[in-house]
């Protein structure tokens, strides 16, 4: 394939679907004879723009894409203050499925929307897409690796099979092993070198490999069925290369009591792997070398590098290259440490809840799927409304972790720029993620979804409590305060305020276009009966789901993260730089004019470090 007919290509790519706003120009590199692409992925070009879609057509050349552009023209003559009279319309965007309750009535859509929008999904093999996924193809073909981590929550007798072997038993073998090892630790049979048992847990890992096990423990963590079986025990998580998270994470601790979990599918990344040495110099200094062994495990997909390391390949708890970092924590990665706190029981009540999801996402017709209701919005709302970004909002403080998780889990399945053939999209994928739990977010960034940006926002409910408070004399309990708040935000966002309801007011002239709100901004309420083990495994899935959905139409490969790759090889020159500049006094070389600056500011700014490292570990 020549530059010139990619170029072409492309053009007509962009010619096919209706430039709006959202489409990103082709850029200069993307015609240089570097990029190459394999052949098959152009087979389509000579047709006209059709229908059908064939395994190398972008989603965007299909005649649903094109129905849906077409039909943005209608959306923005709608006002969701008149579309939420619509009585009928509303109750059927309200879905229920085991205990949870979607209402995506205020969104920007109308049925004909949901009408189109199944039609894109049909257009895109959602349905078969899913069915790969489950049945074990290499769908993350860049890594040649099927995608399953619905295997790590599937009951004991399932059968799911990867490269023609039934991968269901080797999960329940591991699972039993934590079951095991996690009693052994938590009744005191297993104890640390000094003979005392291991009541706090150290867990170092980081991305994929930290996020998951923090949301689910932040969430688990005042849950009073939890809270029983964490008794006198501490979980605490290290991620940062950071020393300072060195300091906060062994601060009051003891290392005769503390059992160290390293966590990491690779077992070589730069930032846990410089945490697990400086953790086993905090043993070993003070215990001796032989009480690794006793105080240090580790979670992995790479039991040749843990021996390596220094820790038992008995002590290791394995998970598998179809794991992907950020799916994984239904693997080891998070029933280990989550084990190791609540105990077996209640990490099995998650695996259980996000089960349920992987069935029903597997098997419940489009329109009564939440994953794929919420997938579907997503893509209405960032490849033809054109919003980019998506707000988290647990109205729970106990889910404060779960933004910053989903953040991984969307960003960097979705933020892709090619198709999974490797043609440059002519549309943007992905979407920008952040949230708070409300109300904190209202005092904080909720002014610039209501009068500033528009910003599709999530709004996720629980019923009951974890912790429930009444008090005499006070309006409403201390929750229903907080789902006033879950209740009301959603219609503020939707209906707005106009300028004649202002001046019904009595609202001076001069601050009406100030205190004026244009509503018309989209939003969903997912509302779960309560936050427990369960509920938060539902909660998971959900989300895991619906970005895969995303990915599956946008018709990229979701499972892969090369874009973190670029960065980490830089580091690996810069510290390469660091110690010679520091070993041998070498000037720094071989990078640009700023970071040669920037590098030769730092070390002369820091010289008073000595050359050859003494050991030296936080004190607080
Ligand atoms: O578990 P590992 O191999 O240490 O990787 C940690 C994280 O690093 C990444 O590879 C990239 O940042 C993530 O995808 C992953 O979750």
């Amino acid at each position: 394939m020549s530059p010139i007919s990619r170029a072409v290509k492309f053009l007509c790519n962009l010619a096919h679907s209706s430039s709006g706003p959202s489409e990103i120009p082709p850029s200069p590199t993307d015609f240089g004879p570097q990029n190459f692409l394999p052949a098959s992925t152009f087979s389509f070009f000579s047709a006209v723009p059709s229908v059908e879609m064939t395994s190398t057509t972008l989603i965007c050349d299909t005649q649903p894409w094109k129905d849906l552009k077409a039909h943005v023209q209608d959306i923005k003559k709608t006002h969701l203050r008149d579309l939420m009279n619509d009585k009928e319309r509303c109750e059927s965007m309200m879905v229920e499925f085991d205990g949870m309750f979607l209402d995506y009535s205020r969104q920007c859509a109308t049925l004909d929307t949901m009408d189109k929008l199944y039609k894109l999904a049909e257009a895109a093999s959602l349905k078969q897409q899913i069915n790969r996924m489950y049945s074990g193809e290499h769908i993350n073909s860049t890594e040649n690796r099927s995608v399953l981590h619905v295997a790590l929550r599937a009951p004991r007798d399932a059968v799911i099979n990867s490269d023609g072997k039934n991968v269901v038993p080797d999960v329940w073998n591991v699972l039993d092993k934590i079951k095991d090892f996690s009693e052994k630790v938590r009744s005191g049979s297993w104890i640390g070198a000094t003979g005392k048992p291991l009541k706090d847990v150290i867990a170092i890992g980081i991305g994929g490999s930290f996020l998951g096990p923090l949301f689910v423990h932040t969430a688990l963590q005042t849950d009073p069925e939890a809270v029983e079986f964490a008794k006198g025990r501490q979980l605490r998580f290290l991620a940062n290369v950071d020393p300072i998270d060195v300091a906060r994470n062994i601060a009051g601790l003891n290392p005769e009591t503390t059992l160290v979990v390293v966590v990491s599918k690779t077992f070589t990344t730069a930032e846990t792997m410089l945490n697990a040495r400086t953790l086993r110099e905090w043993i070993s200094s003070t215990l001796g070398p032989s009480a690794v062994a006793k105080h240090m495990v580790a979670v992995s997909t790479n039991l040749t590098l843990v021996e390596k390391f220094g820790i038992d390949p008995n002590n290791a708890f394995a998970f598998w290259d179809w794991v992907g970092g950020r799916y994984s924590v239904c693997s080891a990665v998070g029933v280990l440490p989550l084990s190791l706190q609540y105990g077996f029981s209640i990490v099995e009540k998650f695996l259980k809840g996000a089960s349920s999801i992987d069935d029903h996402f597997r098997s419940a017709p489009f329109e009564k799927n939440i994953p794929v209701l919420l997938g579907l919005l997503s893509v209405w709302n960032v490849s033809f409304l054109g919003y980019p970004a998506r707000a988290i909002l647990p109205y729970s403080q106990a889910l404060e972790k779960f933004a910053p998780h989903i953040q991984q889990v969307s960003m960097e399945s979705n933020g892709k720029g090619v198709s999974i053939d490797g043609v440059p999209l002519p549309y943007e994928a992905g979407e920008i993620d952040f949230g708070e739990p409300g109300t904190n977010g209202q005092h904080s960034f909720y002014q610039l979804i209501h009068q500033g940006r528009v910003i599709p926002c999530d709004f996720i409910g629980i019923v009951k409590s974890q912790q429930p408070v009444y008090l005499k004399g006070e309006v409403v309990s201390n929750h229903d305060e907080l789902m006033s708040n879950f209740f009301a935000q959603p219609d503020a966002l939707a209906y707005g305020k106009t300028a004649e309801q202002l001046l019904k007011e009595n609202v001076s002239q001069h601050l009406i276009p100030h205190k004026t709100f244009s509503g018309n901004r989209p939003s969903l309420s997912l509302l779960l009966p309560s936050l427990n083990a369960y509920n938060i495994g539902q909660l998971l899935a959900s989300y895991e789901h619906r970005v895969a959905v995303e990915g599956f139409v946008w018709g990229i490969n979701s499972f892969d993260q090369w874009g973190v790759e670029l960065g980490k090889s830089l580091a690996t020159q810069v510290r390469k730089q660091l110690h010679t500049s520091r070993t041998k006094s070498e000037p720094v070389e071989g990078f640009n004019f700023s970071t040669t600056k920037l590098l030769t500011r730092y070390l002369q700014a820091s010289s008073d470090i000595p050359a050859d490292l003494p050991t030296l570990l936080p004190r607080i």
